[in-house]
């Protein structure tokens, strides 16, 4: 799969914490601003918002006008640019692409999750997106991961006699895990043709690395948001099953609009990659007028930018599916410096058709068959990570749908 720099933005945080103390919030006309104070610089008033930090991500920046300016202590030589705006992020990613390299420090972060094309930059990015975007698009792959995505036999032999044991049993299930290890089998089936069999009743220990993220926690993160916006707008749920009720084709999942909209606006407010990391080669000046350094940091706020009210109107905190769907009931598109769920430019997702499958095709098995009730819903809160996953995972309670 794929990913950004949240780390980035955490490593710094957590390493100022580290090196310093103290903290402040000043308000100024009731909005947050952090106040850049002598020797301590900003750091004192971000410490105290770090294990909220991506709503405060969101406030931050609809106070400065989507692109903020942060000052770390004196002498650390820490300088940081914060953008949710869609124009400098146009700039960066698509028009401007050739000066604005990830830089050494993804390379820290990325070559840790082991996936070297998220990691590379210049030569070798070049190299290895030609020969991934040859795989991605050989129609022997993509007739495979059809074929595994539709695995009936991964589906309805493991999957499904999870969900209807814990159903029977009505004990509580953690979604989140239990769509991790579905995701990680069929990875498994498609690269290597192994299936680990992470999903069966009892859900046995699994081998990898519970510390690592990696391709599996992709669209599992989805589906699990998705699910838990579902349990909070049963409207919602009753719309994608009436519609999968009348109209599902299961060669044909472009006709689930509604589910699709449902999808994006889950992706909208829980991007997969909350935050992806710039680092500039030679000086620039940004759309919103920012100067750039060669070799500074810049910070492209994902999670905020799918909130900020003057890009999405008034009811941007809203789960709104509609918002997707155009006049004449077809999928409103919208342009990927707006809605980067998949990320913009020429480092665009590889995967997001094969993705997107996947998702529809287990959603929509999960919703036809099962209701859900969260069990812990005041619990849910992402964990500061470089995918956006939920902390204490999914706690539900199944019942099998007559
Ligand atoms: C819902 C699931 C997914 C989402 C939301 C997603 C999103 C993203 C994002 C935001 C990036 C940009 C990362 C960066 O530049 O730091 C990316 C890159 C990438 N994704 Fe995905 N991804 C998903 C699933 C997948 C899957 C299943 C695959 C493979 C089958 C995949 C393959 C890739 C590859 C190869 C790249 C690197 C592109 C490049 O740097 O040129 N993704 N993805």
């Amino acid at each position: 799969m794929a990913t950004i720099g949240l780390p980035e933005v955490f490593v710094a945080f957590i390493s100022f914490l580290v090196f310093n103390c103290s903290f402040l919030l000043k308000k100024s006309q009731s909005q947050p601003i952090l106040k850049n104070w002598p020797l301590f610089g900003m750091l004192p008033g971000m410490l105290a918002h770090i294990p909220r930090i991506f709503d405060f991500s969101v406030e931050v920046l609809e106070a400065t006008n989507l692109t903020f300016s942060f000052e770390g202590p004196w002498l650390s030589g820490t300088h940081m640019l914060f953008t949710a705006d869609p124009r400098n992020i146009d700039h960066i990613l698509s028009l401007n692409f050739g000066n604005y390299p990830k830089g050494p420090e993804a390379k820290k972060i990325f070559n840790a999750l082991g996936d070297r094309i998220l990691s590379a930059d210049m030569e070798l990015w070049e190299n290895l997106r030609k020969s991934n975007h040859a795989i991605f698009h050989h129609p022997d792959f993509l007739k495979l991961s059809v074929l595994v995505s539709r695995n009936t036999i991964k589906l309805k032999e493991s999957l499904i006699p999870c969900l209807d044991n814990a159903a029977h049993e009505k004990t509580i299930i953690d979604l989140q895990d239990v769509f991790k290890r579905f995701m990680f089998d069929t990875s498994s089936i498609l690269m290597t043709g192994y299936d680990p069999m992470s999903v069966s009743i009892g859900m046995p220990e699994v081998l990898f690395d519970e510390a690592v993220e990696t391709g599996r926690d992709t669209t599992s993160s989805v589906l699990t948001w998705f699910f838990w916006l579902l349990s909070k707008h049963p409207q919602v749920l009753t719309k994608i099953r009436k519609v999968i009720n009348t109209k599902y084709d299961p060669t044909d999942l472009e006709k689930l609009v509604y589910l699709h909209a449902a999808l994006s606006e889950t992706m909208r407010l829980y991007p997969l990659l909350p935050f992806n990391h710039k680092s500039p080669a030679k000086p620039d000046v940004l759309p919103s007028g920012h100067k750039v350094e060669a070799n500074s940091k810049i910070v492209i706020c994902i999670y905020a930018l799918g909130r900020m009210r003057s890009i999405w109107g008034e009811d941007a905190l809203d789960f709104k599916p509609e918002r997707w769907i155009s006049d004449s009931g077809g999928l409103r598109h919208e342009p990927s410096y707006k809605f980067m769920a998949f990320n913009a430019g020429p480092r665009a997702c590889l995967g997001k058709h094969v993705a997107l499958m996947q998702i529809k095709i287990v959603a929509v098995e999960i919703i036809q068959k099962y209701d859900f009730e969260v069990t812990k819903g005041d619990k849910i809160k992402p964990v500061p990570s470089v995918i956006l996953r939920m902390k204490h995972g999914l706690s539900v309670k199944v019942t099998k749908k007559i």
